[in-house]
């Protein structure tokens, strides 16, 4: 699969150009004859002899950038005098800051907003626990928590490069929910010392959203925060791929015309997305589900299976299929990707049934070329943006959070999750489902509205048990003073 120039890389050159009526052009075409796209041009100063011009490209990584500057530095008059990464600049100094929301103008402001006045607040909280989502940040703040050992496609880079993905993470949440979002790297991979760590911290939280920590590891982390924890835990990886893949699952059947309880499906994959999804598909409705790991079709004789993927073993494959990934698919109508770049050829898809719907999901490769894939397949989608159908739990976890932070939910349950996925298919009417429009834009803000709404229905009944209590003297004198 060969990449195409993308945004994501691209360099903005500050070039000092001999001033000549074809200096411009001269410019662009060496950029497009060394495969970059120029997607601006500005000239800054321009002199009798000279022109000081800023171009910037994208380009399809760092080593073509070199060569695209390379190929400015070969131009006859042109001196590239800086360069700099657009993704770099953005980054300089992180990208979320603490802001006050009180003003500070003098000392009474001081009084009220510490000490002596916030003492009062603090003992009306310690009296009420609850008053702590009415009186602080509690109600609207999650932390984001990981320990850096499954860092989107890099896998273990440690807690430190994580924190980028981290603060990227918060970002989505401010931008698509209004939720502030704390990034947490955990500078351990020790089960008990995470689990230990997270519910010392909790305090503070109305959620926790676990990130790229590895599987199997991630499940008992999962379960045993649940356990302890009076706040919902989502591992955004499991829940939010499982919420966004059943939902472009259900309308990509919907385009072939084909039923959830009628459809082969294969899997490859079995960690921690895999996994995820694989409960949600059996809890939509699919029957006939084959999953392939790295070691091939997972079955019930196999030996080796550990916790896990014994669960896989048992919930799935009831027509006894053994053998490799490649014979699994053959005659399959879903084929659904969370594994390895390349795992599948454009001839496995000819093989698999007509009208065959692929995701191919791994990232920031997929398991099938998706050009490839499309020549025989009716639909199809993968994890990137440069391709129609772009699947990424960025359209569930922002609603998500929204609906439980809304909800006062204590919890996360597969009823939320199901709601909240038939919510997130719904957003793509039916006049304008086609093979190219299975999920919506992120920028639809419909999607994270629509999953919000579902999950605050579903979390009904924890929003009942959290139903405000009688007013206390305390609250009573914030509502008095405030008009609460
Ligand atoms: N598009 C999305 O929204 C999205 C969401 C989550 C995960 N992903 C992608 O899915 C992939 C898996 O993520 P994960 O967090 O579940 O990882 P994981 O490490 O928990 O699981 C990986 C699984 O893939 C299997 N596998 C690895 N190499 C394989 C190969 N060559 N052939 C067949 N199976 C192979 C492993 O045995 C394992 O079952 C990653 O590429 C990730 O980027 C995409
Ligand atoms: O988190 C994401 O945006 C993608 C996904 O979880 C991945 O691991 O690739």
């Amino acid at each position: 699969m060969v990449l195409a120039p993308s945004v994501s890389s691209s360099i903005t050159a500050r070039l000092e150009v001999r001033a000549r009526p074809t200096a411009v052009s001269d410019l662009t075409t060496a950029i497009e004859r060394a495969g970059g796209i120029v997607t601006a041009l500005d000239v800054t100063a321009s002199f009798h002899e000279t022109m000081t011009v800023d171009v910037t490209c994208a380009t399809r990584d760092t080593e073509h950038a070199a060569d695209v500057v390379a190929a400015l530095e070969g131009l006859d008059g042109v001196v590239v005098q800086r360069v700099s990464d657009r993704t770099f600049l953005m980054h300089l100094g992180g990208k979320l800051s603490i802001e006050s929301k009180v003003p500070l103008r003098n000392r009474d402001d001081l009084s009220m907003a510490y000490t002596p006045g916030v003492a009062r607040v603090c003992q009306a909280i310690a009296e009420h626990p609850e008053d702590a989502r009415r009186l602080t940040i509690k109600r609207n703040t999650i932390a984001v928590v990981t320990d850096g050992t499954a860092v989107l496609g890099m896998g273990d880079i440690g807690p430190l490069a994580a924190l980028p993905v981290m603060e990227g993470k918060a970002v989505l949440f401010k931008r698509f929910a209004d939720i502030d979002a704390f990034p947490i790297c955990l500078d351990t991979t020790d089960v008990d010392r995470i689990v230990e760590t997270v519910v010392a911290i909790a305090p503070a939280f109305a959620g926790i959203n676990l990130e790229d920590i590895s599987a199997p590891r991630c499940f008992e982390i999962e379960r045993r925060l649940r356990e302890q924890l009076d706040i919902p835990v989502f591992h955004d990886d499991q829940h939010g791929t499982a919420i966004v893949v059943v939902a472009a699952l259900t309308n990509a059947l919907q385009v072939v015309g084909k039923r959830i309880g009628d459809v082969r499906v294969v899997m490859s994959g079995a960690g921690a997305a895999g996994t995820a999804v694989l409960k949600l598909l059996l809890a939509a409705g699919v029957r006939d589900v084959v999953v392939a790991d790295i070691e091939g079709v997972i079955h019930r004789d196999r030996p080796g299976l550990g916790r896990a993927l014994r669960w896989t073993a048992e919930a799935t494959n009831y027509r006894g299929v053994t053998g490799t990934l490649r014979d699994a698919v053959v005659g399959a109508d879903v084929f659904i990707g969370l594994s390895a770049p390349d795992v599948l050829t454009g001839d496995d898809v000819a093989r698999m049934a007509p009208d065959s719907i692929v995701f191919a999901l791994a990232n920031p490769r997929p398991e099938v070329d998706p050009d490839d894939a499309s020549r025989y397949a009716a639909v199809v989608g993968t994890g990137r943006s440069d391709f129609a159908n772009q699947i990424n739990n960025v359209l569930a976890f922002p609603g998500v959070f929204r609906g439980l932070l809304d909800a006062r939910s204590r919890t996360v349950t597969d009823a939320m999750l199901l709601a909240a996925a038939q919510a997130l298919a719904s957003v793509v009417h039916p006049d304008e489902l086609n093979p190219t429009y299975i999920v919506p834009s992120v920028f639809n803000a419909e999607a994270t509205t629509a999953v919000a709404a579902a999950v605050r229905t579903a979390a009904g009944a924890e929003a009942d048990a959290a139903a405000p209590r009688p007013d206390t003297g305390a609250i009573a004198a914030v509502r008095r003073f405030t008009g609460a």
